[in-house]
């Protein structure tokens, strides 16, 4: 069912600092930060030769990482995406077997233009799971 790592997610209490870290600390390439409203968050991403690393700041008052990040104030590893050739029935599959798809179930279009959906951090090892289209 899974495919390629897509990215792992970082999210983050001040976003120019992070870019800061990975552009001038870590001499990354990092793309511009697209405010992404209707998921919550800010995102930027670190582009490596062999995947990607998202960077995620608090966009709006009803943001999903808020909590994560009263959990963690410094920030901390967030989530992991994975490709998957067809969504859907990904997600069928994963319901079948007893796995929690977060929101309403439906794909919504994430980052890269690309349906996602997201898995129960409890079902999966303590780890937030997205799931993108390839
Ligand atoms: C533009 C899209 C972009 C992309 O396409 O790449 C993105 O990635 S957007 C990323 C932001 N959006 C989301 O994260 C959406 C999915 N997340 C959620 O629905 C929530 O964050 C949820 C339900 C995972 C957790 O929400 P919340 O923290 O408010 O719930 P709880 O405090 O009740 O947590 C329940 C339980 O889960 C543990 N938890 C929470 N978040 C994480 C996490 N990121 N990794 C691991 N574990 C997590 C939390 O500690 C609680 O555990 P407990 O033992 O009960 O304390
Ligand atoms: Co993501």
């Amino acid at each position: 069912m899974i495919g390629r790592l897509n990215h792992v997610a970082i999210a983050v209490p001040d976003l120019d600092a992070a870019i800061a870290i990975y552009r001038d600390t870590l001499d990354a390439e990092v793309s511009e930060v697209v405010p992404q409203p209707e998921h919550g968050v800010n995102t930027v991403f670190v582009v490596l030769p062999n995947t990607k690393v998202e960077l995620l700041g608090v966009l709006g008052t009803d943001s999903p990482i808020a909590k994560f990040l009263e959990r963690n104030p410094e920030g901390g590893i967030h989530h992991i995406c994975y490709e998957v050739e067809d969504i859907r029935a990904a997600r069928d599959r994963l319901l079948a077997a007893g796995a929690r798809v977060l929101g309403s179930g439906e794909p919504r279009i994430g980052a890269h233009g690309k349906p996602v959906l997201f898995l129960h951090p409890k079902d999966f090892l303590g780890t937030l799971v997205e799931l993108e289209q390839a």
